[in-house]
This record gives structure tokens, C-alpha cells and sequence, in this order.
């Protein structure tokens, strides 16, 4: 098994599965300086892909191009549906209501005075519409989506008032309320505890396996590395990506992070990555 690095056309490390998001280079530039460039990705349905980088790769830049947020040039496609085609946006309202967004925490306005089941609700609001009211069927799946992220006893409860681990849940449940083919997660875990990172991490891993996409950013390298089942390694551009056992080199590591060869952090991410290794030899690919 070999990686894809930058500047290799080789398909070993895409998914095998059908692409629930293909993107095809596609290129940002904002404030006139470049940001992405050249970027090709591939999410397959039930794949959890971490999308890894140092601080201004373009980790975030990338999830907003896919969701039309800022513009670009390129191919984005979602179902073999093309969304986005050259500098042109051709994105229609069951493609958008697809994607479930979760931003970074701060980007929310906790002091905004809504309940937990308001500010989930809002999530609908693709579906809903700006004008019409909520129906039934929009508060029984605010209700589900409260239910997969054990909220629902504080739904009744002033968002200003939750924890950074319960305001994270309800922003998962905000996306989930859409019932989205494809999550992007923008990094979930910033602040929380250790527990609530895993039962987090358990959540983002059944979604996949319900046949969604999850593309998921975050800092924790070997976090990521264990979790899983495909890393793409950006910094402005994709420098590297395939399953953890592809990975467990430190080369795509220092380009993508311009860590030295002696940083401890490879060796961490080496032992995991092995670790990873002998789990798919055994047959268990996911831990
Ligand atoms: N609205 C904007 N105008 C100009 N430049 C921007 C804008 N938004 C982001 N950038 C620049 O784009 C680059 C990538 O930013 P982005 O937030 O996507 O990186 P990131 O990988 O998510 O970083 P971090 O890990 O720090 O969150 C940065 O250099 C940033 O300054």
C-alpha cells in the first residue's frame, strides 16, 4: 500500500466506495493572495477522512469552498452531481440540504437568547425556509438530532448557559437536524475533556458508518491518526493523503508541517499509524 502524495497520479489511496464529495482542482485566493491550489479530494460514503494542517493551511477555507461559502475555481461535485464548475456555482437546494456544517465553536453567537432545541432548529432552516414556521416534522427531527447527541434533557435550556462540551453537541446536533449525506466538522474537539473528545469521536464514527461522509479537521495529529480511516494532509495544497497505515512515514508529515526529522511528534504519529497497520493485517481496520 502506498499513499498519495502530491504530484502522484496514482489511485491506491481513493476509496473504494461510491464518492459522496469529489473535489477537483480547485483553487482559492482571497484578500488577492492564494490560499488553495491545485486541491483534489475524494470522500467516499462511510469514510471518516481527517483533514489535517498546520495553523493557515487552508483546513477551513477548503470546508467553506465546498459549501459555496467563499469563492473558488474548479470542480466540486457531491453524488456525482456537480455543485460547483469552474468559477460558477450551480448548486441546487437538495444538493445544499446534503451537507451538514459544524464550525468552529466561537463562530456561534452563545449569547443569543435561544433555547438548545431553537438553536438546533435553525439547522432545518435550509428545509424550512426563512419565512414559514416550523411543522411537526421539523421538531421530531430536531428531537432525533438531540437524541443522538444525548441532549435531549437540556433542550429546554438557555444556549448561553452550556458547557464547551455540550455547545459542541449542540452544534453537531444542528447539522445532523438537515439528516445530511456528508458532515464537515470543522475542528469538533478544540477545549473539550478527554471523555468527551472519545464520545465524540464514537458519534463521528457511527455517522460514517450510516453510509455519510465525514470530513472532520483537527490538530490532534495521532488523535486523527487512530480515528481515522483516511488522512489528507493539506497545507494550501493536498501534500499527502490515504489510510493511517500509508502514513506512518515521517516524510509527508514534515513537508505538510515543517517539523524536523528528530520532532517527537513523528514518532508518536509512527507508533499509531503501525499500530493501525496491525489492525487492518488482523482484519480489524477500525479500532
Ligand atoms: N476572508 C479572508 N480574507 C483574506 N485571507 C483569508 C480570509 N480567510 C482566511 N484567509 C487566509 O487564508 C489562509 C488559510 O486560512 P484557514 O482559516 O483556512 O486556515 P486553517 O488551516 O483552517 O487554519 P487554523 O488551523 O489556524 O484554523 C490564512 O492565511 C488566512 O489568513
Amino acid at each position: 500500500m502506498t499513499a498519495t502524495v502530491a504530484g502522484d497520479t496514482s489511485t491506491s489511496a481513493r476509496p473504494t466506495a461510491p464518492a459522496a464529495l469529489e473535489v477537483h482542482d480547485l483553487a482559492v485566493v482571497l484578500g488577492g493572495r492564494p490560499v488553495l491550489n491545485d486541491i483534489r479530494l475524494e470522500v467516499a460514503e462511510g469514510e471518516l477522512l481527517g483533514l489535517v494542517g498546520p495553523n493557515g493551511a487552508g483546513k477551513t477555507t477548503l470546508l467553506r469552498a465546498v459549501l459555496g461559502l467563499v469563492p473558488s475555481s474548479g470542480r466540486i461535485s457531491i453524488a456525482g452531481q456537480d455543485v460547483h464548475r469552474g468559477r460558477k456555482r450551480t448548486r441546487s437546494a437538495p444538493v445544499t440540504r446534503s451537507i451538514g456544517y459544524v464550525p468552529q465553536r466561537h463562530e456561534f453567537a452563545w449569547d443569543f437568547p435561544v433555547t438548545v432545541e431553537e438553536a438546533v432548529l435553525t439547522g432545518r432552516v435550509a428545509r424550512i425556509g426563512w419565512l414559514r414556521g416550523a411543522r411537526t416534522e421539523d421538531y421530531r427531527e430536531v428531537r432525533r438530532a438531540l437524541d443522538r447527541v444525548e441532549m435531549t434533557h437540556l433542550r429546554k435550556r438557555p444556549v448561553g448557559e452550556l458547557s464547551g462540551g455540550q455547545r459542541q453537541r449542540v452544534l453537531v446536533a444542528r447539522a445532523l437536524a438537515l439528516d445530511p449525506r456528508i458532515l464537515l466538522l470543522d475542528e469538533p474537539f478544540t477545549g473539550l475533556d478527554v471523555p468527551t473528545q472519545e464520545h465524540l469521536t464514537e458519534l463521528f464514527r457511527e455517522l460514517a458508518d450510516e453510509e455519510r461522509a465525514v470530513i472532520m479537521t483537527n490538530h490532534d495529529l495521532v488523535g486523527a491518526v487512530h480515528a481515522c480511516d483516511r488522512l489528507c494532509l493539506l497545507n494550501r495544497t493536498v501534500v499527502a493523503s490515504g489510510a493511517p497505515a500509508e502514513l506512518a512515514g515521517p516524510e509527508p508529515w514534515m513537508t505538510a508541517f515543517g517539523v524536523s526529522a528528530g520532532s517527537p511528534l513523528l514518532t508518536a504519529i509512527s507508533q499509531v499509524a503501525q499500530g493501525r497497520t496491525a489492525d487492518s493485517s488482523a482484519g480489524g481496520e477500525r479500532s
